[in-house]
C-alpha cells in the first residue's frame, strides 16, 4: 500500500524541517496538506494518491515545455549516459553561452551557475567589486533568491510566510541594502540624488513575479537606466523568472532597457539546476580567472542541465513559439475574468507570455501595497476549491502562475470549466 499525501507528509516533518525542502512548497499560507507528486507528463501531473492535476507552476517556472518532454527526457538520458559531470570545461557550455548570447544583445559573456540564488549573489558581489562601492538598491516584494544581501523585505516564500526580511542576516549586511517602493519613480531619483555616488547596484525584477505579477512602468524601467548610467552604479535585471518565460528577447527586450549585468535561471535550465549571470564584458572580465572578484562551482555547467538547457532553448526558438503561448495564457486570464465576472467575485487577472497573475481585487495592481490589499481569504478559498477539482495553482496568493506548452484548449477549457462551477458557489 503507498503512502497517502497526509502520510508522506506527516513522516517528512520528522525528517526535514516543515517537511518540504523549500517553504513555497509548503501549504502553511493556504492550509492544509502539501499534495506529494509521483510522476507528471505534459500539462498534467500525479500524485501519489493517483489524482491528477492540470498545472499551473511548472516547478515554479523551468518546465515551458511541459513535464517529461520527450526530445528533453531523450537528452538528459543520452549526456547522463556518458557522463554526469566532469569538473573541468565540455563542448556544450561553449554551446549554451553562445546562444545566451545571440538571444540576448546585452549579454557580451555569461557564466553558468546552478541555481537563481547564486547568480543573483554573484552579479552583487560582481558589481560590488567593479565599482568598489558598498551599497545596492532593491524593491520591496522582489525576490532575487535567499543571498543575505537581498533577502531584506523580500517576496515569494519570504513574503506568504511572514519574514520579508530573514533571521540571520547581520545587520551590518542588510544595511547596505536600500529598500524602496516597486514603479515609484520619484522616491528612486530622490535616493540617487542623495546616494548615488554610494550604490553599487540596483537589482530589479523587470516584471515582478515574486508579489504575485506585477508589471513595471515602462517609465520606472527608463528612470533606473538613466540613473545608474548617471551615477555609475550597475543594473542588474533579475530575469530568473521572466527570462524566456515572457518572449525569446525576455523582459529587457519587450521594455527596450539594456541592462549592465542580468541573471537567469529556471527556463534555460530546462528542469535540471541550472542559472547564468552575464553582460557587460568589461565588468564580466573583473571575474576570477581574469579579475580579482571571486566565484566558483563543482557543478557549475553541469552536462546534463546544460543538455536540458539547450534542448530547451531550441525548442522555444521554433517560430510562433511564443504567440501560442501567449495566447494560451491570455486565453486563460480572459477565461478565468470572465467567468469570475459572470458570478459577481470581485477578480482580475493578466498575463504576459507564459507568466501570468491573478487577483482577489478590482484590477491587477501596480505596486507592492496593491498587492497587499487583495483578498487573501478569497485567494485561499479559491486554491483549494481548484485543488479539489484537479487544477495546481501556486499555494500562496504571492506567487506568478506559468502556462507551458503543453497546455492546449483542452487544459485551458477544463480549468475555466472548473473555475465556473467554483467561483458559482460563491455567489
Ligand atoms: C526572480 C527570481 N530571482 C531569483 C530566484 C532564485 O532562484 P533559485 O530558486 O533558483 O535560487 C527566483 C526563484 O526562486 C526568482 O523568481
Ligand atoms: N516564485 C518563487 C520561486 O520561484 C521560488 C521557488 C522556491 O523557492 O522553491
Amino acid at each position: 500500500m503507498t503512502m497517502t499525501n497526509q502520510q508522506l507528509f506527516e513522516r517528512s516533518c520528522q525528517y526535514i524541517p516543515g517537511g518540504v525542502n523549500s517553504p513555497v512548497r509548503a501549504f502553511k499560507s493556504v492550509g492544509g496538506t502539501p499534495v506529494f507528486f509521483e510522476r507528471g507528463q505534459g500539462a498534467y501531473f500525479w500524485d501519489v494518491e493517483g489524482k491528477s492535476y492540470i498545472d499551473y507552476v511548472g516547478s515554479w517556472g523551468p518546465l515551458i515545455l511541459g513535464h517529461a518532454q520527450p526530445d528533453v527526457v531523450k537528452v538528459v538520458q543520452d549526456v547522463a549516459s556518458r557522463g554526469t559531470s566532469f569538473g573541468a570545461p565540455t563542448a556544450a557550455e561553449l554551446e549554451i553561452a553562445e546562444l545566451l548570447c545571440q538571444l540576448l544583445p546585452s549579454l557580451e559573456l555569461v557564466r553558468l551557475v546552478s541555481s537563481g540564488t547564486e547568480a543573483g549573489m554573484s552579479a552583487i558581489r560582481l558589481a560590488r567589486g567593479y565599482t568598489g562601492r558598498n551599497r545596492i538598491i532593491k524593491f520591496e516584494g522582489c525576490y532575487h533568491g535567499h543571498d543575505d544581501a537581498l533577502l531584506v523585505k523580500a517576496g515569494s516564500g519570504a513574503l506568504t510566510f511572514g519574514h520579508p526580511s530573514s533571521a540571520g542576516v547581520p545587520e551590518e549586511t542588510a544595511s547596505h541594502t536600500l529598500v524602496l517602493n516597486y514603479n515609484d519613480v520619484a522616491e528612486v531619483e530622490e535616493t540617487f540624488n542623495k546616494l548615488g555616488s554610494e550604490i553599487a547596484a540596483v537589482i530589479v525584477e523587470p516584471i515582478a513575479g515574486n508579489m504575485n505579477l506585477v508589471q513595471a512602468s515602462p517609465q520606472f524601467l527608463e528612470t533606473l537606466r538613466t540613473l545608474c548610467t548617471k551615477h555609475g552604479s550597475l543594473l542588474i535585471l533579475d530575469e530568473v523568472m521572466t527570462g524566456f518565460r515572457v518572449g525569446l528577447e525576455c523582459a529587457q527586450g519587450l521594455y527596450g532597457i539594456q541592462p549592465d549585468l542580468t541573471i537567469l535561471g529556471k527556463v534555460i535550465g530546462g528542469g535540471l539546476p541550472m542559472a547564468a549571470f552575464g553582460g557587460r564584458r568589461d565588468i564580466m572580465e573583473r571575474l576570477a580567472p581574469l579579475g580579482p572578484v571571486y566565484q566558483a562551482g563543482t557543478l557549475s555547467g553541469n552536462p546534463v542541465a546544460v543538455a536540458a538547457g539547450l534542448e530547451t532553448l531550441r525548442q522555444i526558438q521554433a517560430p510562433g513559439f511564443f504567440d501560442k503561448l501567449s495566447n494560451m495564457t491570455r486565453k486563460l486570464t480572459d477565461g478565468l475574468t470572465a467567468a469570475a465576472k459572470k458570478h459577481g467575485v470581485v477578480f482580475s487577472a493578466q498575463a504576459v507570455g507564459g507568466m501570468f497573475g491573478i487577483y482577489f481585487r478590482e484590477i491587477p495592481p501596480k505596486s507592492f501595497d496593491e498587492v497587499m490589499a487583495s483578498d487573501r481569504d478569497a485567494f485561499n478559498c479559491f486554491f483549494h476549491a481548484m485543488l479539489e477539482e484537479g487544477v495546481y495553482f501556486a499555494p500562496s496568493a504571492f506567487e506568478a502562475g506559468f502556462v507551458s506548452a503543453a497546455h492546449g484548449d483542452a487544459e485551458i477549457d477544463k480549468t475555466l470549466a472548473a473555475a465556473d462551477r467554483v467561483f458559482s458557489q460563491k455567489s
